[in-house]
């Protein structure tokens, strides 16, 4: 992929696996950075900067191994991050080899705090410094981007001067970091608009923003910088990164997106102009960002603006209503041009008819007037004590309102389970039967979770095959309710099985009795009236 004329459009430099990758706690592997980076071309990215090679021996392998199956010729432009230190440019250099369109990132801080504390440097060794080395990393690659590091907080005068001899010595990208994320918007505008009125040689190359987030304002500071003419940013899928983080790609791209008639005129183009400001194939979006939450283990907080679990959801009547109405009087972007199939409708204490009626029309229940108004308001008390309402409750509030009997099964009286890893897991449970028996059993299985159902087919006996046991968080944290589904075969025939709990065993408990239930009134209703044995063993 060749960056032909940059000044029409946005070029995504995206820093997840370097950046990304400086979150405590976020380290990857060869292979996940693989699996990212694949996935990153895939979403569009015009720069993948995959790693920092003279960090580690697995870093360095990293960006290799990712120059030559990433880096193709039709592919992105892979960067490898460099201090401004032979040592450094070598490495990166060496690791870039194979890619099609490689791209040496080098920096230096340029501040005053910088230089005092961390360089131990003047400005002119400063000077000296950047300019060798950006000559240097110019013996090895076409494309070098140079980074004044705590550029925001770099004296101007002197910034200019960095930025003037580091494009006389071939950087082709300027990129200006807000390295400690201290920056207003308004003050990244002036320091944009700044460099490109006194730096007489900015013109020749492509100028870029690094936010970090350290305020909450990465995205907010790459979007001013992006209305004073920088041309490419740098971000991360979700935001992730050093400290607070960096500017999310998927903020960034979607604001470009939805909001395209405000920045076209940034862009020299007409308020109304149809073509895209990124190449992100935004589609990708949720996929890329589900990817990397899984492999860093950085969660997404349910809140997060485009990706986060909440963002195409909506809890409250009033909004719900709007919806179902009409779906722009809440909503200023589709979930599908993210990826995702489709919004989302939760059911809870702050939902209104409209929305409970939908809901139940989908399930297959049309209730008269009296039905809803009962239905909805054992609805609501029970929404007081629980989060989200899955289909089951609906299923059962209406059945209960409704008079339609609840069928008979057996019930789970109580669970005790143990385990750890010095003991064998043990499961007591007793059960009601639907004849009113109360029976008790106790096991040992090769875990809590075998335990449970090694005993509930002991006292229950249905013969049954487990098909499939599944469990989901449904929400993020330690204290997030775990659900479990289950399916259970009985010759042919497949029965569901759901239940939700703090504790992931008890809801498998009940989740599989569920099932069971499901099973045993099937058979209630098949067995000829003669035989009085539930099953035979
Ligand atoms: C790069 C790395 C291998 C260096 O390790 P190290 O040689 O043990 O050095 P330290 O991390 O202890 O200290 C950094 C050194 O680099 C110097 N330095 C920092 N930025 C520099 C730059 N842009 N150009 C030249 N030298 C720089 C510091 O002054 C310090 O040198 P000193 O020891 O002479 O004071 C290691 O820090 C690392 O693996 N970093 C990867 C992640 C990272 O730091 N990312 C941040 C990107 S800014
Ligand atoms: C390389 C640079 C853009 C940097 O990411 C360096 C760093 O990791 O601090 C920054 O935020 O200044
Ligand atoms: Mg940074």
């Amino acid at each position: 992929m060749s960056i032909e004329s940059p000044a029409d459009r946005i070029i995504i430099f995206d820093t997840t696996l370097r950046d990304g990758e400086q979150s405590p706690g976020a380290t990857l592997n060869v292979q996940e950075k693989l699996a990212i980076a694949h996935q990153l071309a895939l979403l569009g990215v015009d720069v993948i900067e995959a790693g920092f090679a003279v960090a580690s021996p697995g870093d360095f392998q990293a960006v290799k191994s990712i120059a030559e199956q990433v880096g193709k010729p039709d592919g992105p432009i892979i960067c490898s991050l460099a201090r401004a230190m032979r040592q450094d440019i070598q490495a990166a250099a060496e690791a870039l080899k194979p890619a099609a369109h490689p791209r040496i990132h080098t920096m230096i801080s340029t501040s005053d705090i910088h230089l005092k504390y961390q360089l131990n440097k003047s400005r002119s060794e400063v000077l000296a410094i950047a300019a060798s080395m950006i000559a240097y990393a110019k013996s090895f690659v076409d494309d070098v981007e140079f980074s004044p590091m705590d550029a925001s907080r770099t004296e101007p005068e002197f910034l200019y001067q960095v930025l003037e001899i580091a494009i006389a010595n071939g950087a082709t990208t300027i990129n200006i970091p807000d390295t400690v994320g201290y920056c207003t918007p308004k003050e990244m505008g002036n320091l944009i608009q700044g460099i490109r009125a006194n730096v007489p040689n900015i013109d020749q190359v492509i100028l870029s923003v690094h936010t970090q987030n350290d305020l909450g304002l990465a995205t907010a500071n790459a979007l001013a910088a992006i209305e004073h003419g920088v041309r490419q940013v740098e971000c991360t899928i979700n935001g992730i990164g050093e400290r607070a983080g960096n500017a999310a790609l998927e903020e960034i791209v979607m604001a470009l997106q939805v909001r395209k008639p405000f920045f076209n005129p940034f862009f020299g183009r007409a308020a109304d102009a149809e073509a895209p400001l990124t190449n992100i194939k935004t589609q990708e979006i949720y996929k890329t960002s589900a990817l990397v939450s899984q492999l860093t283990g950085m969660l997404i907080q349910p809140n997060k603006a485009i990706v986060g679990a909440n963002a195409f959801a909506h809890e409250s009547g009033i909004h719900q209503d709007g919806i179902i109405k009409h779906r722009q009087t809440y909503e200023i972007m589709e979930a599908a041009s993210i990826g995702l199939p489709e919004n989302r409708i939760v059911l809870g204490k702050h939902s209104g008819r409209n929305a409970f009626r939908t809901r139940l029309k989908e399930l297959g229940f049309e209730l008269n007037e009296a039905d809803l108004n009962k239905a909805f308001n054992r609805f609501k008390e029970v929404a007081d004590k629980k989060k989200e309402m899955s289909d089951w409750d609906l299923e059962a509030i209406v059945r209960d309102q409704t008079q339609i009997q609840v069928e008979s099964g057996f019930q789970i009286e109580h669970i005790q389970v143990i385990c750890g890893d010095c003991t064998c897991p043990t499961a007591t449970i007793t059960i009601v039967t639907p004849d009113g028996k109360i029976l008790t059993d106790a096991t040992v299985g090769t875990g809590p979770v075998d335990a449970v159902y090694q005993v509930i087919n002991r006292l229950v006996q249905i013969p049954n095959q487990l098909m499939e046991f599944s469990v989901q968080s449904v929400t993020a944290g330690i204290d997030a309710l775990g659900t479990v589904t289950v399916r259970v075969g009985h010759e042919e025939r497949i029965f569901s099985g759901q239940a939700s709990d703090t504790d992931i065993v008890v809801a498998a408990a009940y989740a599989y009795m569920n099932a069971l239930n499901r099973l045993y009134r099937y058979l209630e209703i098949q067995r000829p009236p003669a035989d009085s044995v539930l099953m035979p063993t």
